[in-house]
């Protein structure tokens, strides 16, 4: 064994003596030629192979550099000598990276490899559309021979995927917003965007909480379905509409939603868009791992001139979906041009396009979430299945909303109350139709004095619930002395449901649990 470390010294030492020689006696040019021969040389005999990736790609910025260097900042210890830290733009974390010229040893799927991170001096500055950094920077990577198809095949895509993931997790998210319209500042983009730090999560959310937990599960598999929507041909992306009266908590689902997933979200003013092709452009311009909104949408919408369109001979001068639409029924569009014919306005159609057209799939992994207070607005090719994948309502303060926002505002867990006084709230909670945040606002006023804002909860709602049921005994209650308006407004909701998309899907599962039952009994 010592021989052959003795041989191989010697070699290099020989091969290290001739480089010199040929640096000192020969010209440039011929110095050149013959480095380039014994480094040949050398190669056969190695057994490594090396794969060199540059900060800069000609004048492009290499983004496997940037991928490898957040890479190697997951495996690099922090109880090296030396390392290089660094905190990116809009992120809350620090990252610590492989200093100059030091190595680390990698392994993937049992195969060892070597990074190194080489960091040279630019010679000269040479001719380039932009200035280019004074050092050259780049990572090497040493890999036995044999294993070269490995690195080729899944560890780059194994690097960037890492890379991505850590990324996400490092950047704060950001709230992306169309202020400007369609129109593109000087770096072309059509968004604006602010650091996305509101707290609202789906522990601090209030609503049924088998509800909220079909919801988080469906979310869980969209964000893990990357294969199961490639497998069936869909589009990677799913839309849901939150409805309900105000304050009930629709924003703060929206909100829950991007926390729970960690995605960007995109707040289209719809009033601000002029056109189809604006809207598309907007599109195009938002990343994937996103939420995109359009929040009150049937105050974006004018259905009236849907009805307007309709020609002498009693058809449609637009097509079905080309209902206008545009702010607030109050002109939102405004300035001039703004109609049918002079092109400066966005359709229904444009806006499904913009869902489930052939648009919507440009970039993958997105959700659209849709908010409305009225659903029975809406019109129905907006509520038919397959554009909005989830119907789901945001509902007065239930009993066990009001469990979860006592908790949250006044730490109150579930022994802490009185039986007498949490069996009230329960009676009187479901009467009272107040919305979580009304209820919040009582509860927050004397946080710090539990049982007075408990007290003071109680008697609110005992208010709210006589008041509901004199104005109940007013519009008169039916035999089961419901009050009429809310099986009005349910009735509402599901007219609006029921008119194109097929049944609910709880209707569905009520209808599937018949039929498992059945089978069950069958088989016994
Ligand atoms: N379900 C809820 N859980 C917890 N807090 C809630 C809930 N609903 C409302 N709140 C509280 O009320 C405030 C307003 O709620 P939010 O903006 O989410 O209502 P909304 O349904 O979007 O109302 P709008 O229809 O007017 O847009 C929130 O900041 C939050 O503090
Ligand atoms: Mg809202």
């Amino acid at each position: 064994m010592k021989e052959y470390w003795t041989s191989l010294a010697s070699i290099l030492g020989v091969f290290a003596f001739c480089q010199t020689i040929l640096q000192t006696v020969f010209p440039p040019e011929l110095r050149f030629a013959s480095v380039k021969l014994f480094n040949r040389i050398f190669n056969c005999f190695s057994s490594y192979c090396y794969f060199d990736i540059t900060e800069i790609d000609g004048v492009n910025t290499n983004e496997l550099y940037n991928a490898v260097q957040l890479y190697l900042s997951s495996s690099v210890s922090i109880t090296g000598n030396r390392l290089s830290l660094t905190r990116a733009v809009n992120s809350s974390g620090f990252t610590f990276g492989l200093a100059n010229n030091d190595s680390i040893v990698d392994t993937f799927n049992g195969v060892n490899v070597v990074w190194e991170h080489v960091v040279t001096q630019r010679q000269a500055q040479t001719f380039s559309w932009r200035p280019l950094p004074d050092e050259k920077r780049g990572f090497t990577l040493r890999i036995k021979k044999k294993d070269k198809s490995l690195v080729l095949n899944s560890y780059l895509d194994y690097i960037m995927e890492k890379a991505n993931e850590i990324r996400r997790k490092n950047q704060d998210r950001l709230l992306y917003t169309n202020s400007r319209g369609g129109s593109l500042d000087s770096r072309g983009h059509p968004w604006e965007s602010v650091p996305f730090k509101h707290p609202s999560t789906f522990d601090t959310l209030a609503m049924d909480p088998q509800r909220k937990k079909e919801i988080m599960e469906d979310l869980r598999d969209f964000a893990n379905g990357q294969a199961f929507y490639h497998k069936t041909g869909r589009a990677w992306k799913r839309g849901y509409l939150l409805y309900g009266p105000p304050g009930t908590g629709k924003s703060s689902m929206i909100a829950a939603m991007a926390n729970f997933l960690g995605y960007d979200i995109y707040d289209l003013e719809l009033t601000e868009v002029h056109n189809n092709s604006e809207l598309r452009k907007l599109l195009m311009k938002t990343s994937s791992k996103s939420i995109i909104v359009i929040e009150d949408i049937d105050c974006s919408i004018n259905l009236t001139n849907r009805k307007n369109s309709t020609n002498s001979s009693g058809n449609s001068s637009r097509g079905y979906y080309d209902s206008e639409i545009r702010g607030s029924g109050v002109g939102g569009c405004g300035g001039s041009g703004c109609g049918e014919d002079g092109g400066n306005s966005i359709t229904l159609s444009g806006l499904l396009n913009f869902t489930d057209g052939l648009w919507s799939c440009c970039g993958s992994e997105r959700i659209f979430v849709f908010t409305t207070n009225h659903i029975e607005k809406l019109d129905p090719a907006l509520l038919r299945s397959g554009r909005m994948d989830m119907h789901i309502f945001m509902s007065y303060c239930s009993f066990p909303a009001l469990k979860i926002l006592l908790k949250n505002y006044l730490g109150c867990e579930d022994g802490d109350l009185d039986e007498s006084v949490l069996k009230e709230l329960e009676e009187v909670v479901e009467l009272a139709r107040m919305t979580p945040a009304d209820i919040s606002e009582v509860l927050i006023k004397n946080r710090r004095k539990k049982e007075k804002t408990v007290c003071e909860l109680l008697e609110t709602l005992k208010l709210r619930a006589e008041m509901n049921e004199k104005n109940g005994v007013l519009r008169g209650k039916n035999n089961n002395g419901v009050v009429e308006e809310e099986e009005e407004e349910e009735e509402q909701e599901k007219r609006a449901l029921d008119s194109e998309s097929p049944k609910q899907e709880s209707e569905i599962e009520d209808n599937c649990k018949e039929g498992e039952e059945e089978e069950e009994e069958k088989i016994k």
